[in-house]
Formats: structure tokens, sequence, C-alpha cells
């Protein structure tokens, strides 16, 4: 049976989008009834999350229609301008390192912007991507993975992806690996930290801004947890590094991986794709027979590519983007908005509309993603909004995909990945889409 549990639980708890200016608090029956927030039992962790869904009644009326949300959400280029000419970013810190994800002033995010963008296309700078993952997957991974699975022991997935991508992060930013990913995993370099910053900047985007710098002026509460946290990764920003594609992309891996180990017919799909597309040697069936494989021959595994998609849909990293107007507007819906008005975008709840992505949304589809001729299915941005859509869409998308197939290919071909029984899975409050308990999974070598 498909399984994305949690993902519908919590689904029905966010509200496709919120507008918050003079918000009416209406109860979760008033939402249901507009019909556009499905509704179910919630895990009880996600009391936050039932609070946006409540919050708002414009919610539910104001993107009245799929095309409503979706034209919604490309016209928010105002409130990005807004967002960052007013010098109100709420993430700071972020923009003082390399790969950032938000920045502060429109002129030193366009800069940004373009320096990043003529590295990040640079084919010096793709190949060494790939060079540093495949090394990070042979020197790193798959070592851990063969101790675990002589000794049958339990482990971590989600600590182990964020090894993985903090060391490849550290090696393609600073040139210096840290080399955390391996036999032992000794604790993830500043996780607590990072954990820390990451809820208070959750609470940054809901609660009203006097409120939480009020906190932060008294250094109370979830403020005074940041500050703490920002002292301690200070030390890091002082080496360029950048937490966020690390977060990002080992929340994409962990969840990604939970799907397919409970979706047997899923995980046989890519095996059986894997071998007849790249013909992995018999005699070398370990991860080397697939280190020489080129972008061209990646692009074959189009199940694969379905698959990631599909659950960076349902699981996107980056749950919610928060904006503002500069000056009033009208909605493409039609509502009228005025000047500073807070928009938060659920793109969590986007990924599972029956408007936006038809009947099945709730299920894991890796086939949403292929065309009748058998190639890939492309979505269009304000879409498929994972990696956000234009001016301020990801620069890191494409790498992450590349990341991700290598990991994936090498692990699901060669292992068998078993989630730990009655080990409860549930995302945590965080501007990043952990799982809150990370993924106890048993993993086996694979006889083919
Ligand atoms: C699954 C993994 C990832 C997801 C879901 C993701 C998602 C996003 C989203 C939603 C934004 C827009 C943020 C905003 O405007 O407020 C963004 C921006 C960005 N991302 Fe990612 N990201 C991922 C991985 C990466 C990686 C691996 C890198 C780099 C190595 C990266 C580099 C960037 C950069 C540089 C921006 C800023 C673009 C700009 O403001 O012009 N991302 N990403």
């Amino acid at each position: 049976m498909d399984r994305t549990a949690p993902t519908s639980k919590l689904s029905t708890a966010l509200s496709p989008a919120f507008i918050g200016r003079s918000p009416t608090m209406t109860s979760n029956a008033q939402v249901m009834s507009t019909g556009k927030v499905l509704l179910s039992a919630r895990p009880s962790n996600l009391a936050l999350f039932d609070w946006w869904a409540s919050y708002d009644s414009a919610s539910a009326g104001l993107f009245s229609s799929s095309s409503g949300l979706l034209s919604a959400s490309t016209n928010f280029k105002i409130g990005i301008v807004s967002f960052e000419s007013k010098g109100t970013s709420v993430t700071l810190a972020f923009a003082l390192v390399f790969f950032t994800h938000f920045c502060f002033h429109l002129e030193v995010w366009e800069t940004q912007r373009k320096t990043a963008t003529s590295v990040f296309n640079h084919h010096r700078f793709q190949t060494f991507v790939v060079k540093t993952i495949w090394n990070k997957v042979e020197k790193g991974l798959i070592p851990v993975f063969e101790h675990a699975s002589e000794l049958g022991t339990e482990m971590d997935l989600k600590g182990l992806f964020q090894h993985f991508t903090f060391d490849s992060a550290c090696i393609l930013v600073l040139g210096h690996d840290p080399a955390s990913l391996s036999i032992g995993l000794p604790d993830v370099a500043y996780e607590k930290e990072f954990n820390d910053a990451e809820e208070a900047l959750l609470y940054r985007h809901i609660l009203p801004e006097s409120f939480w710098k009020l906190q932060r002026w008294l250094q109370v509460g979830k403020e005074k947890n940041y500050s703490k946290a920002w002292e301690t990764l200070d030390l890091l920003i002082a080496q360029c590094i950048s937490s966020k594609p690390r977060d990002t992309t080992s929340a994409a891996l962990t969840w990604f991986f939970w799907l397919v180990a409970t979706n047997p017919s899923v995980e046989n799909k890519i095996r059986e794709e894997i071998t007849t597309k790249l013909h992995p040697k018999e005699d070398n069936r370990l991860h080397l027979c697939f280190s020489n494989i080129n972008d061209q021959e990646m692009k074959k595994l189009v199940y694969l590519h379905g698959a990631l998609c599909e659950s960076l849909r349902l699981f996107p990293p980056v749950p919610i983007q928060h904006k503002a107007s500069v000056q009033p507007d009208i909605l493409p819906s039609g509502n009228k908005i005025g000047a500073n008005t807070r928009i938060i975008l659920a793109f969590y709840a986007m990924g599972r509309m029956e408007t936006i992505w038809g009947k099945d949304c709730l299920e894991f589809k890796p086939e949403r993603w292929i065309t009748e001729q058998g190639g890939t299915k492309h979505e269009p941005s304000y879409k498929f909004i994972t990696f956000n859509s234009r001016p301020r869409s990801c620069l890191g998308k494409d790498m992450t995909f590349i990341q991700m197939k290598i990991i994936a290919i090498t692990t699901i071909y060669n292992y068998n990945v078993q989630v730990v029984d009655a080990h409860a899975i549930s995302p945590c409050s965080s501007i990043v889409l952990h799982m809150k308990d990370g993924l106890k999974v048993r993993v086996t070598k694979r006889r083919v």
C-alpha cells in the first residue's frame, strides 16, 4: 500500500496560504467546509501548523481557485522586492554566507545571484560537484553502509544524510573535508544550533513582528535560543559555510528514502530501471560500477527522477515562504491587499492540493512525472513550487538532483533499506521540514 501517512495529516493542517493582516479566526470546521483544506486527525506536534490553518479565513476564500493560487504565487515579485528593499529580511545570518537563501537588500541579492549563477553554471564547478559527491559516496557512504550491514545494527538515515551533505558543502565551499561521514558517525556538527535557529526563524515568519522583536530585545524564549545559536554559528559563518543547502538536501533525502522503503513497488521499479538503463556489471556489483556514469546516462533514469520529484512535492524541504507587499495590490483572485501585508505561501499544502495535482494528490506516484512517450514530464515552477518560482528560484536545484540521484542509485541498487518497525515518523516545526525523530533503518547488502 502506498504510504504518505504523515503527509496527509500535515497537509490537512496547512492552509494553502494566508494573508497576514487583520486575520479573522475561523474554526477548522469552517476551513473544511470551504473544501480548500482537507481535514483528518493531526499529530499532536503540529500545533503550530494547526494554528495557521485556523488563523486565516482569507486563505480559504482568497485563493478560491487553483489558478488563483498559482498565479498568486507568481505575483509575489512585488512582495519579494519589497521584502528586500525594505531590509526587513528575517534571515540576515543566512545572507552572509556564500550559498545564500535569503538576501537582505535587493542590490546585494542581485549581485549575489549573478555571482552565484556564474559559478553554478560553470562546467568546471559542475564537474567538481559530481566528482565530490561520487567521492563522498565511495569513501564515506559505502563504508558506513557496509559496516552497518555486517553488524546488522540500526542506523539513523537522517543523521547520515546530514553528515553527507555537511561534508560535501564543506568540500565545495572551503575545499576542506571534515570527514564527519565516517563509521561511528560522530555528532552532527552544530546540529543543536542549526535546529534552534531554524525553529526560531519559523516562528518569526508567523508571529507578529513586534512580538518576536520584543522577545529578541528581552532575550527570552526562542529568540534567546536563536542568539545563543548564532554566537556558536558565527564561528562556522566565519568559514563561509552555509547551513541551508546542507539541511534542505538531507531532509529531502530522508523523506525520499522513507517513501521508497515503504513503497516496495517503487523500489523495485527503480532497481529495474537502473539495471536496464545503466547495465551494471555483475562481477562488480558494488558502487564502483556506477561511478563513471555521466550526466546523459543519469538523464535516462526517468522513473527515478519522477520518484524524486514526487518526494519533493509531498515533502518540500522548505515548507513555507513568507513575502510582503510593497504597495496596495489586487491579487489574481480579486482580493485586495494593502501595503506591507504579510503573505505566507504554504508550499507543503500546495504540493498536495487536489485542485493542483488532481484526485490522487496524496499518493506517492512517480508515474505522475512521466509522459506517455516515456520521457520526463516537466511541470512549471509555479506548480512544482518546491524550489520556488522566479526570480528567487533555487540555484542549487540541478545540484540537488545530481546529489540525490547519485546517492539513490548507489544505495537502492546495492542495499535493502528497511525502516525499523514502530519507529514513529513525524515532521518537526521548523523552516526546514526535517523528520522529527530521524529515520531509523537497517541496511543489508542486496543479492542480485
Ligand atoms: C532539496 C534541496 C533544496 C530545496 C528544496 C531548495 C529550495 C530553495 C528555495 C525554496 C529557495 C527560495 C528561498 C527564498 O527566496 O526565500 C532557494 C533559494 C536558493 N537556493 Fe536552494 N534549495 C535546495 C538546495 C540547494 C542547494 C544544494 C544549493 C546550493 C548548493 C542551493 C542554493 C540556493 C541559492 C543560492 C538560493 C538563493 C537564490 C536567490 O535568492 O537568488 N539550494 N532554494
